[in-house]
């Protein structure tokens, strides 16, 4: 068991199990982007450490870039997603996945899709690594999910309780 701040985390998916829902993933991406140059987009901060692992296993051509959003403090969802850094302008005609860490109420994956729609791209996906469907509400059919968890907060590569927990390479779920 773990402590962040005031409280307290069990272990819940092993970084082996990450990692092997990973490169399950990216063969569906390859497979589906296999006669293009796909443009990844991490969505900071949570998706930094999925980002790169996922990039490490795409044995094609491909590139990165990033967008930051922001609409949790401590455990909960405020319901309004900031956007710290815009998406970039090299996305026009291009065939974008979004790569995030976590799916959990939906309001990220809709500014998402509300941002894309007033850009001309030529593909949209959207690639999660944890997926709560459970809560999710969202009407976006997501494209590709890594695990499927339970409506449970989570801490552990890349995501964070109130900025801690990041660094740590598994993932750990909220003890009650
Ligand atoms: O489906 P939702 O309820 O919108 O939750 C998912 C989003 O919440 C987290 O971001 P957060 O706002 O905590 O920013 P961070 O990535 O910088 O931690 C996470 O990284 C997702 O982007
Ligand atoms: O379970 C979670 N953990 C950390 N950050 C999050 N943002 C949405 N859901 C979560």
């Amino acid at each position: 068991m773990i402590k962040l701040h005031d409280k307290y985390f069990e272990p819940f998916i092993s970084a082996e199990e990450i990692d092997a829902a990973i490169k399950k993933m990216v063969e569906k991406v390859k497979a589906d982007f296999k006669d293009e140059t796909p443009i990844f987009i991490c969505v900071l901060n949570g998706a930094f450490m999925f980002a790169s692992d996922f990039m490490k296993h795409y044995d094609q051509d491909c590139e990165i870039t990033f967008v930051k959003l922001s609409s949790y403090r401590g455990m909960s969802s405020t319901g309004i997603v900031k956007t710290l850094l815009d998406v970039p302008d090299t996305v026009e005609e291009r065939s974008v996945v979004i790569l995030e860490d976590v799916i959990d109420t939906g309001n990220t994956v809709k500014e998402l899709v509300s941002m894309f729609s007033q850009i001309n791209v030529k593909r949209f996906k959207i690639a999660s690594m944890f997926y709560k469907p459970e809560i999710y509400s969202g009407e976006y059919n997501i494209d590709y999910v890594g695990i499927e968890i339970p409506d449970k907060f989570i801490v552990g590569y890349g995501l964070d309780y109130d900025e801690l927990g990041r660094n740590l390479p598994e993932v750990y779920k909220i003890k009650e």
